[in-house]
């Protein structure tokens, strides 16, 4: 699956103009340069083949016949690659684990065993590689991973990433107290140097961090003591890296903050004063932060995974996402498997839906989100949480294509058999639905069968076994 040259992907496609607003072009077409960015993007017409030719920049490429062309059958579109802002691959086994545990519990139960056998390596193999490669079956394009603390597998999740093409933030967990004696740092120095070996490892095989990049990873601040997060925030200035945390997930969990950090005042103002707020932080949570944190965080600019799935797995709560959102914090979506019991950021736009409307119930209206305001969640939003919004997240001039072309299935009957046997996919398709009814049933019925190719900077990086393109 290698780039090839010139493409031109051809039919309708589909993405966000705005929070509240999609962009439906029924006959568009992609223009691709062979370094995977998009060089123009025509509406209207797009499938004639006299019009492509005639933008400048392919015809040369199409005076030498170095153009593919890439179309996708009626009734399906291209759809920007999906983000996941919040995703931790080592739980990857644990998905849809997690019993009656809460948070504290469950990181007891299920989470610090499977993490702290990633010594093996031929496991950890096992279990990222297939992370992967169902994170981009299920259209994820870009994903912000936590690992464990294991320096080797870290450094082989980035190299699986990199191999298979997905865009990837790569963090080795840190933490110096509250886990089990045997999954923790030694010291603080032993862990902020083996950070420091993961950054150095990835932006060795990635210089220009085009498809992997480091993410510095405190696991949260009950698992990080004082100098721990301090020498974090320390290493985030003098490296510029990401950084990831959690944040405000549960009461318990807060509880638990305001004993170990009297002194802090609130959970968000731990992470402040060890200088790891700022814009390239991407709190995940954020369920029940008091409007002092939100004011904080606003100023800070740093950003939010909203985790709906886990919030109610683990019955955190039902985060706000409205209000942040009118606050102004750039708001992306996170699967946060093995807390959230699914890799598809698809099941994260329909879980954000309905999350919000629980919250409407007790709090009105306002508080329900629609699921176009989720799609742009699940792509722009999340291309602003990792700093990458003049990247992907949409279809413009200048950006890479980093898409997933979308397909429900047809409506002709298959003779003799008028029942669920005639569809192979989840989706039911009559004929008669437009494209608004389209969008919506893929939201609402749709999964990774739907899901034909998926591709980064151009590159294809997945497809169904049924369909070659
Ligand atoms: O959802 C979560 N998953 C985790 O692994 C974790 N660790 C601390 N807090 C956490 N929350
Ligand atoms: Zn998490």
């Amino acid at each position: 699956m290698a780039t090839t040259s010139c493409t031109v992907y051809i039919g309708s496609f589909v993405h966000c103009r705005s929070v509240t607003e999609l962009e439906i072009e029924n006959d568009g077409a992609i223009g691709v340069d062979k370094s995977g960015v998009i060089r123009f993007v025509l509406r209207g017409a797009g499938g004639n083949a006299e019009n492509i030719k005639k933008t400048l920049e392919f015809k040369e490429a199409f005076e030498h016949g170095h153009v593919e062309f890439v179309i996708v059958k009626k009734g399906g579109w291209f759809f920007p690659g999906f983000i996941d802002t919040h995703i931790h691959a080592s739980q990857y086994p644990n998905t849809g684990l997690f019993g009656k545990t809460t948070l504290l519990d469950w990181l007891n139960t299920y989470t610090f065993p499977l993490e702290s056998s990633f010594s093996d390596l031929d496991k950890a193999r096992k279990i990222y590689s297939r992370a992967v490669a169902r994170t981009l079956a299920h259209g994820t394009t870009t994903a912000s991973y936590y690992t464990t603390f294991h320096v080797p597998a870290t450094n082989l999740l980035a190299d699986i990433c990199l191999a298979k093409g997905q865009r990837a933030f790569v963090g080795r967990v840190c933490m110096d107290q509250l886990s089990p004696e045997y999954y923790r740092d030694e010291s603080i120095e032993i862990g902020t140097e083996n950070s420091r070996k993961c950054i150095d490892y990835v932006r060795s095989i990635d210089p220009a961090g085009e498809i992997v990049q480091p993410i510095i990873t405190p696991r949260f601040a009950p698992s990080c003591s004082k100098g721990c997060l301090a020498a974090l925030g320390k290493l985030q200035k003098e490296t510029d890296a990401y950084c990831q945390t959690h944040i405000s997930e549960n009461k318990p969990e807060i509880e638990l903050v305001q004993q170990l950090f009297p002194e802090s005042g609130s959970y968000a103002n731990v992470y402040e004063e060890a200088g790891l707020l700022n814009e390239k932080m991407i709190l995940a949570h954020a369920v029940h932060l008091t409007p002092m944190e939100k004011e904080l965080i606003v100023r800070r600019k740093a950003k939010v995974s909203h985790c709906p799935a886990s919030n109610t797995a683990l019955t955190s709560g039902c985060c706000p996402v409205r209000d942040l959102i009118e606050r102004g914090i750039d708001v992306g979506l996170g699967t946060d498997v093995s807390g959230g019991f699914s890799p598809s950021i698809l099941e994260m736009v329909r879980q954000t839906v309905w999350v919000s409307r629980h919250l409407a119930m007790t709090d009105g209206d306002q508080a329900k989100l629609t699921h176009e305001e989720a799609l742009y969640l699940a792509t722009r939003g999340g291309a602003k949480v990792v700093g990458m919004q003049d990247k992907v997240g949409g279809f413009e001039v200048g950006k890479h294509f980093d898409a997933q072309m979308i397909w429900l299935g047809d409506a002709e009957d298959i003779e003799g058999c008028d029942e669920f046997a005639a569809r192979e996919g989840p989706v039911d398709i009559f004929g008669w639905e437009n494209e608004e009814d389209r969008i919506a049933k893929w939201v609402y019925n749709g999964d990774d069968r739907n899901t034909l190719a998926v591709w980064v900077k151009g590159r294809l990086v997945h497809r169904r076994k049924e369909y070659d393109c």
